[in-house]
């Protein structure tokens, strides 16, 4: 009996015709952080896309709960306490920081615990309290990354799928998100499945990580060796 909360066997997914990951298995455990590395399209898009219901798996599964989920729609999943942060922020950038907060928590049922965890998002990310009526699109590329967590936090999340939140933060800013990615996991015990490239600062936070090379699982265990850059040019 496997003790993961996500698990995916032998995924396929691809755009058209072609493949681009091919029977992948990878199983986030409940309350850790799972770090998916690999090169410039090796597929961890493509592959959390597919886990989340973005793109149609073409073969294999996706379990939560040890429940078949393959296929399920991302409205399903968000109900289910998945949520999902896209590469490139993914806010409303028309709208404050506070409205983008208040839509992220549209999808709760119990509608009197949005004020709550507004202020728990403040708590986390001060810079988003001091800035609560900024409009979005004006706020920094760091800033808007942590309001796209945040807003993703408002519906209090089991698993949280981040792909890249550091892209394109400058490394003071991927530090102070990745801290925050921590905090969360130990504050809250969400099980986090992240995509990131940045080794330096995603590692530290890791449990487990996974590597993908063209579309395969090339290793799977513990973070740590992965920080011998020799050993992770071997993988990648
Ligand atoms: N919508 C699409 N249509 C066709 N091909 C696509 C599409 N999206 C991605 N691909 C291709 O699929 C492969 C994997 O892309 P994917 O974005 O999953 O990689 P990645 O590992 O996330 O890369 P990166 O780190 O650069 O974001 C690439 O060859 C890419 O060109």
């Amino acid at each position: 009996m496997s003790d993961a909360i996500l698990e995916t066997r032998g995924l396929a997914a691809g755009y058209g015709k072609k493949r681009v990951i091919f029977g992948i298995d990878l199983a986030l455990k409940k309350g850790e952080v799972l770090l998916v590395l690999g090169h410039n399209g090796a597929g961890k898009t493509t592959l959390m896309q597919a886990i989340f219901g973005l793109l149609k798996p073409m073969d294999g599964q996706v379990l939560l709960d040890g429940r078949d989920i393959t296929g399920r729609t991302p409205a399903a999943n968000v109900h289910d306490g998945v949520a999902f942060v896209p590469q490139g922020h993914g806010i409303f950038r028309t709208l404050s920081v506070r409205d983008n907060l208040e839509l992220g928590g549209f999808v709760e049922e119990e509608k009197d615990k949005l004020p709550e965890r507004i202020q728990t998002v403040y708590e986390l990310f001060p810079v988003l309290k001091e800035r609560q009526n900024q409009i979005g699109g004006t706020m920094s590329g760091g800033q808007q990354q942590m309001l796209a967590i945040g807003m993703a936090l408002m519906h209090a999340p089991r698993v949280l799928i981040l792909d890249e939140p550091s892209i394109g933060l400058a490394p003071n800013l991927v530090e102070r998100v990745m801290q925050s990615i921590r905090q969360i996991n130990e504050r809250f015990g969400t099980s986090i499945l992240m995509v990131e490239q940045n080794v330096q600062y995603s590692l530290p936070i890791a449990h487990r990580a996974t590597v993908i090379k063209t579309g395969e699982v090339v290793y799977n265990g513990d973070p740590a060796p992965l920080g011998d850059h020799v050993k992770l040019m071997t993988l990648f």
